[in-house]
């Protein structure tokens, strides 16, 4: 929110944040912080909520119990900023032509810059007089993100938005909203079933499963405190002096096994240690749906109320 954002100011919170739709809850339970400014991969097996979660942020559902703020108030207030939220089905009126829904973003948003959403439909060749319904799904979903981009927004919330774009298309793209993000400041939450792609894009991490907050945090801080343990196993398991680790995931492969562990004091032993990446961290966390949560001290909200599940790193 341009001046106004410093690193300790929230983008988003959750309260103890419910959902239960007709066969019961979908979200239980859910409280966590987004700082301004951090771009966040939001991460979750089939049906873990994501959407769902997006949408109350997005103002489209109302969450059944605890709270959501966005910049510090109620989501669709004119005091929670702008946001943009790019739905995992690109609703756009497909009987209008390219050119028309822009001339649409920008009656509907102060602030609207046509050139930035110009120039992502002409980078992807779009003709502006073509009607989106004769769109192909990646180009249409070019336009929508021509549409979230040109309102500036503060917040970008963004539901699978690169399942059906090209490889070139989703680098481009993904490029555009990275320098989008670093020029004005903007949070961005996004969902993806793809770990590669958070790579190199993500600060922040949400991990969505068994309707709760499995993971929450900054990258960083996030890998620092697990530790990729590999070694020849001990009998029929895991070397016994490594049982006294938090363990997250533990593989064994012929004699060789792998951990995920988050040590309270160096692992030292006969085994190799390293850092994760990013993506074995999240693969260890979605196969492992027993793990302990972790919500880092940044990711934490305050009114502890709330917050009796999380676990400080
Ligand atoms: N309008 C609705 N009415 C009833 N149940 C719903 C509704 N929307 C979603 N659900 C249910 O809520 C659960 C979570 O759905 P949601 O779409 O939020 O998950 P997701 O994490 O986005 O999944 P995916 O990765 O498959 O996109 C699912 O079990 C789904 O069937």
């Amino acid at each position: 929110m341009g001046d106004g954002m410093y690193a300790g100011e929230s983008a988003l919170e959750a309260h103890g944040l419910g959902m239960r739709y007709r066969r019961g809850w979908v979200l239980k339970d859910c409280s966590f912080r987004l700082p301004a400014g951090r771009i966040c991969g939001l991460v979750g097996p089939n049906g873990a909520g994501k959407t769902t979660l997006l949408s109350i942020m997005a103002h489209v559902l109302e969450p059944t119990e605890g709270r959501l703020s966005v910049f510090g108030a109620a989501p669709g207030s004119v005091d929670s900023g702008r946001t943009s939220f790019l739905a995992q089905d690109k609703p756009l009126f497909r009987r209008f032509t390219v050119a028309e829904i822009l001339r649409l973003g920008q009656e509907l948003n102060p602030g609207w810059d046509q050139r930035a959403a110009e120039d992502i439909v002409r980078a992807g060749n779009v003709p502006f007089d073509a009607k989106v319904g004769s769109l192909s799904g990646g180009q249409r979903t070019r336009v929508a993100l021509a549409l979230a981009l040109g309102k500036h927004p503060d917040l970008l919330l963004l539901d699978e938005p690169m399942s059906d774009l090209d490889p070139v298309a989703r680098q481009e793209l993904m490029g555009a909203l990275l320098a989008e993000a670093a020029e004005h400041g903007t949070t961005v939450l996004m969902s993806t079933h793809v770990l590669a792609e958070l790579e190199n894009v993500c600060d922040y991490l949400v991990v969505l499963s068994g309707g709760g907050v499995r993971l929450a945090g900054d990258v960083d801080e996030l890998l620092s405190v697990h530790t990729m343990v590999t070694g020849t196993k001990d009998g029929e398991g895991l070397p016994v002096s490594l049982a006294h680790h938090p363990l997250v995931e533990s593989r064994i492969s012929g004699r060789q096994f792998t951990a995920l562990i988050r040590p309270d004091s160096p692992a030292t032993g006969p085994w190799e240690t390293d850092s994760p990446s990013m993506e074995e961290l999240l693969l260890a966390y979605l196969r492992s749906p027993d793990a302990p949560s972790l919500i880092t001290p940044t990711a934490q909200v305050q009114d502890q109320a709330y917050n009796t599940r999380t676990v400080a790193a």
